[in-house]
């Protein structure tokens, strides 16, 4: 799938400013294409129907360049950042530890869930160490640097039919960013049903 595939957002919602962050010594050098940036714009362009604002960047393994990256995309105003790569045991894995330093509240949540969901996938998931906090007004969370773990944990596990197995954390998302203070997010249910108590509930679409 490529960004032409992507269905059209409606301006009738919230325009959100999402940054995007792939985390790759060797995407960032060019020893390989980064895939990791298209992935994610394609599955939030899927699963949003809000107008998205793109921040991106390419980043080594640094852990210095990956935390003022991070600060950067706050202070620019994104609600939502989610990082790739790097997430795992191996020397040069630093994403979680590049979080924590920027971290206002820490989200244990979705990177227990992500590791539950993970483990639907592949035996290898237990050794990603992804983190989400909060900084600011921002939701920061670190996906694995497999670009198919993009769509993996964002999303969940589906059957044959379509049904929903195991939920991804992006249902989570949208009510987190309420309670932050950011825009209110739609997502297009039949790819990724959000999830609000009923009191939360507030279509910008009717
Ligand atoms: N940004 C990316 N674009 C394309 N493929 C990627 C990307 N990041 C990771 N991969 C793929 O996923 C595999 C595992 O990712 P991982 O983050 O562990 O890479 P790595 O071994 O740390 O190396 P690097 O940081 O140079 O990508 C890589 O070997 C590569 O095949
Ligand atoms: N959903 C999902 N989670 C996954 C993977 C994957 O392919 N899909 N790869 C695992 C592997 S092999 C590793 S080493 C860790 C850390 O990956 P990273 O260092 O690329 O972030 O994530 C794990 N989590």
């Amino acid at each position: 799938m490529t960004d032409t595939t992507l269905p059209t957002p409606d301006a009738r919602c919230d325009t959100i400013k999402v940054g995007i962050v792939s985390i790759s010594d060797r995407a960032s050098s060019g020893t390989y294409e980064d895939k990791g940036l298209p992935a994610l714009r394609d599955w939030l362009g899927h699963a949003l129907y809000n107008p998205i604002d793109y921040v991106e960047r390419l980043i080594p393994d640094e852990q210095a360049t990956i935390s003022q990256t991070l600060i950067a995309l706050v202070d620019a105003g994104c609600n939502l950042v989610l990082t790739t790569g790097g997430t795992g045991p191996a020397k040069r894995d630093v994403t979680p530890e590049a979080t924590l330093a920027v971290a206002h509240k820490e989200m244990p949540g979705f990177g227990e869930q992500m590791r539950q969901v993970s483990l639907k996938f592949v035996p290898t998931a237990i050794l990603s160490r992804q983190v989400a906090v909060i900084r600011d007004e921002c939701l920061i969370i670190n996906l694995p640097g497999q670009p198919k773990s993009i769509q993996e944990t964002l999303g969940g596990l589906k059957d044959a039919d379509g049904k929903q197995v195991v939920d991804g954390v992006f249902a989570a998302v949208p009510y987190c960013i309420d309670l932050i203070g950011g825009p209110y997010m739609e997502t297009r249910d039949a790819f990724c049903k959000g999830w609000r108590p009923k009191t939360a509930l507030k279509s910008k679409r009717i």
